[in-house]
């Protein structure tokens, strides 16, 4: 497990401005690295505010566009095109304005989709899609996505993954369909955690003082099962990007830094 590393902002405007130009800068040096980037999306507003900083970045056109992989941490379980889908709200915040390649934009099957209302078909499909983009040096059936972003929810809820349901427990499955969701809808397909740990890099995002406490958990060492952003991590790196309200209730040896 790679430990959290933390940033605290001012506030959510310029977490998400920062995270943005923090995003762009990681998915130029994969393309450098590696001729192409992938990237895991997260469904809220912490995340749908880290795109339209994106939007809004004049080094936006530093990115290749086209080289760039879009994957989802988790999706709620609706049909195409409703407003309520984590696909739509990011399409309106930044995918539409950018030139992807179409091939390339991963979306999690709707519910009126080719798989109708069975969501664990749907999820069990969104497996063998990541499975086919995994390749020898991923290690696994899930690429080693470049960046992995995650908003906390204000019970430490990340993806689709919620306290004690059995969506965290999952260890074997890398897509879940998940039933009974306390946050609505009640229906959603979602990463498991071994899925989210495949990523180089796993970024959560929190803004906000009803996300105080569940960073404050989530950071003190509780178990994954009851906390399960703290279960969220990364290969090799793992970074908690928060804004002032947000880290106000974090135990004093993570923040401030013992100089301050
Ligand atoms: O589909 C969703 O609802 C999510 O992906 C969920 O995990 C979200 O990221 C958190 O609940 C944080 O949401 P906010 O950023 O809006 O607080």
């Amino acid at each position: 497990m790679t430990p959290p590393q933390l940033v605290v902002h001012r506030d959510k405007e310029l977490m998400a401005q920062a995270a943005a130009a923090r995003l762009i800068t990681r998915i130029v040096d994969a393309q450098a690295a590696r001729g192409h980037a992938s990237v895991v999306l997260t469904g809220g507003r912490n995340g749908n505010g880290l795109l339209a900083a994106l939007a809004a970045a004049p080094a936006r056109d530093a990115v290749d566009w086209a080289r760039l992989d879009l994957w989802w941490g988790d999706e709620r379980f609706l049909p195409e095109g409703d407003p309520e889908r984590n696909v739509t709200q990011a399409r309106e915040a930044l995918l539409d304005a950018v030139p992807l390649d179409p091939a390339r934009v991963h979306a999690m099957p709707a519910s009126d989709g080719p798989y109708g209302k069975d969501v664990d078909e749907a999820a069990a499909a969104y497996a063998a899609e990541l499975a086919a983009a995994a390749g020898p040096e991923d290690h696994g059936r899930v690429p080693a996505f470049d960046v992995l972003m995650l908003g906390v929810g204000p019970d430490t809820h990340v993806a689709s993954l919620f306290p004690e349901l059995p969506a965290v427990r999952e260890t074997e499955r890398s897509v879940v369909g998940v039933h009974g969701a306390p946050k609505p809808p009640p229906v959603r397909v979602s990463l498991t955690l071994p899925a989210i740990r495949a990523a180089r890099e796993v970024w959560l995002l929190a803004a906000g003082e009803d996300k105080a406490e569940a960073a404050a958990i989530a950071l003190s060492g509780a178990g994954e099962i009851q906390a399960p952003a703290a279960g969220a991590y990364g290969r090799s790196r793992t970074l908690w990007l928060l804004d002032a309200a947000a880290a106000s209730q974090l135990p004093r040896a993570l923040y401030p830094p013992a100089s301050a």
